[in-house]
Order: C-alpha cells, then sequence, then structure tokens
C-alpha cells in the first residue's frame, strides 16, 4: 500500500529526511515514533504530496506521489496536525460539504455524513457548532472528515497530540475500529511511546531523519533482552546468597538479572528451598524507553504520558 524507497528531503541543506526505506502492507497500522524535530511531518508531507521530495521515490496505493499526484490525493484521506475546521457550521455540514467537494449528489452526502457520525460516535452532537466540541471531539470529526470519500490509506498525524488521556483513548479506539470494521490502512506519527505500542502493528523508531529501528513492538522490546527479574532482601547475606544461587551479583540488598533459561516459578521455588524470602520481588517487561535508549544512545524525551 505504501513503498519508501531511500526517500530525502533537505531544507537549505538541513536534512529533515535523510534516506528513509520503508513499506506499509494492507490493513497495517504503522507507526512512525520519534520526538519532536525527527522528521515524522515532513515524511507525512511528502507522502500525501503537499511536499516534494529533494530525492527517493515513494508510492501510495501504486501511484508515486510526485508523478500520479492526483491519483494520489484521490485515493487518501489525511488528517494533519492543525485541524483547520470552521467552528461555526455543526459537524453534519462540515461532512455534508466535504462530500459535496467529492461530487457526492446532495442526498448521497447526507447518508454518508449520517454512517460518519455514527463511525465516530458524535450522532448526538451532530447538530452542534463544532465551535462547542471538546479536543477529542473535535479529532473525531477530523477523522470523519478524513472518511467521506472512502480512502483505502488514511494519514494521521500526531492524532493526539495535546489531547487528555480520556480523549486520547477515544481516538485509539476510533483509530483501531477504522482498522478493523473497513480494513483502513493507516500510517500514523506519534511522539508518546505508549500510542505505538498500543495501537501499530508494526512501529519505525525515526531519530534525526532516520529510521533507526523497524519492528513490530514485541521484536523492539526484543532488541533490548527479556523481561527481568528484580528482588530486594532485608539484609545483604541473604542477597549475596540470592546472587550466588541465580550466578549473578548482588547489589547491597538487592538482586536483578534476566529472566532467560528459568521460569518465575523456578525461581520463587529455588529461593524457598533455601529459606530465603525476598521482601519485594518484582518483574519487569522492556518497554520501547528501553529500546529508544539502546538503539539511540539518548533517553526518550518525547511527550511522555501514562495513562494506565
Ligand atoms: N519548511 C521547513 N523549512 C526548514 N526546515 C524545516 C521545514 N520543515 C521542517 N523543517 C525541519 O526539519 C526537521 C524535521 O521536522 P519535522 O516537522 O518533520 O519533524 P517532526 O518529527 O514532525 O516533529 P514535530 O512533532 O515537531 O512536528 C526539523 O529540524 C525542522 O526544523
Amino acid at each position: 500500500m505504501i513503498e519508501v524507497e531511500g526517500l530525502v528531503k533537505t531544507f537549505k541543506d538541513v536534512p529533515a529526511v535523510n534516506d528513509v526505506s520503508f513499506s506499509v502492507k494492507e490493513g497495517e497500522i504503522f507507526a512512525f515514533l520519534g520526538p519532536n524535530g525527527a522528521g515524522k511531518s515532513t515524511t507525512v508531507q511528502m507522502l500525501t504530496t503537499l511536499v516534494r521530495p529533494t530525492s527517493g521515490v515513494a508510492r501510495v496505493n501504486g501511484f508515486d506521489v510526485v508523478k500520479q499526484e492526483k491519483d494520489v490525493r484521490l485515493s487518501i484521506g489525511v488528517a494533519l496536525q492543525e485541524t483547520g475546521i470552521d467552528k461555526v457550521l455543526t459537524g453534519r455540514e462540515l461532512l455534508v460539504l466535504q462530500g459535496r467537494l467529492f461530487k457526492m449528489s446532495n442526498e448521497e452526502a447526507r447518508r454518508r455524513a449520517d454512517e460518519l457520525l455514527e463511525v465516530v460516535s458524535l450522532t448526538d452532537a451532530a447538530d452542534r457548532r463544532s465551535g462547542t466540541y471538546s479536543g477529542g471531539m473535535r479529532r473525531r470529526l477530523d477523522l470523519a472528515l478524513t472518511l467521506v470519500h472512502r480512502p483505502t490509506v488514511l494519514f494521521l498525524d500526531e492524532p493526539t497530540t495535546g489531547l487528555d488521556p480520556a480523549s486520547r483513548i477515544e481516538i485509539w479506539n476510533e483509530v483501531r475500529r477504522l482498522n478493523q470494521e473497513f480494513g483502513t490502512t493507516i500510517f500514523l506519527t506519534t511522539q508518546y511511546l505508549e500510542e505505538a505500542d498500543e495501537l501499530a502493528d508494526r512501529i519505525a523508531i525515526i531519530h534525526h531523519g532516520k529510521i533507526v529501528s523497524e519492528g513490530t513492538a514485541e521484536e523492539l522490546k526484543q532488541l533490548v533482552g527479556g523481561e527481568t527479574i528484580a528482588m530486594d532482601f532485608s539484609n545483604e547475606a541473604d542477597a549475596m546468597t540470592a546472587a550466588t544461587l541465580f550466578q549473578t551479583t548482588a547489589n547491597g540488598n538487592h538482586v536483578s538479572f534476566e529472566l532467560r533459561d528459568v521460569t518465575l516459578t523456578e525461581i520463587v521455588r529455588a529461593l524457598d528451598e533455601r529459606g530465603l524470602q525476598p521482601e519485594r520481588l518484582t518483574v519487569k517487561q522492556p518497554s520501547l524507553d528501553d529500546v529508544f535508549l539502546q538503539v539511540t544512545g539518548e533517553s526518550y524525551e518525547g511527550g511522555e504520558i501514562r495513562v494506565d
């Protein structure tokens, strides 16, 4: 659905996107994850024909983004960071207008508006001015507007930036629904690690204009190793005994190691057999934070938020 080969965009000698290649399969949700200034928006703008690449090739739906601009535009839906939604018109009016712009008859545009209001759960607010909508509702309306002409590929540039956690989850649900119910292929950019982890089938981490790692969230996490187990004892002697038992070293009262060839049950049993009782025992899954640190050597400074 999306094929990108050696894509470059240079602004006055500064490479914003520097030799990026990837492909997105039909029906996939693919996330470009990176901090501010990594080159995400510039990539979206090239793929949606708004910015001309300096070099490289990109095809969307089989159409070349430079040579077949019009075909690309007609086959995609795009929601950019700044929503330019008129505030005076109602959600329904805006959707009908969009349908008319795509040359639908009045009746067809009305029918499509009803359908989409339902899809993004805005039926109850359909006849209110969009200026009265919350941030989350506006993003949902924005999503609906991108869907009017039934695009097969959707580009969402930072769809939840600036939203509160509850609205963010609403958008995640809508994006999942569009993908599952209609099979829409989705390319999204995000600076939130959780968002990529939650939504994407595959993730490309972009840093200073280059893809530094790519894979499923699981594959990326495997790069930094498996789960780790950590235990704290009430005294250093017990910690040392436990460390010897698991062929590792203690750090004061603390012992931690990667859960590789041993299961949690085996560990608990081994501790029990020697009368060792840790005060605390935790198992930690690797996170995309750990991956980012590993592949870039820098800690992640994106707009981190917790939603759990
Ligand atoms: N029109 C432009 N002229 C000059 N430099 C630009 C232009 N657009 C982007 N850049 C630069 O290119 C780099 C990548 O920007 P881009 O907007 O693609 O990053 P991003 O990952 O989308 O970040 P953000 O989340 O802040 O939008 C940045 O250093 C930016 O300053």
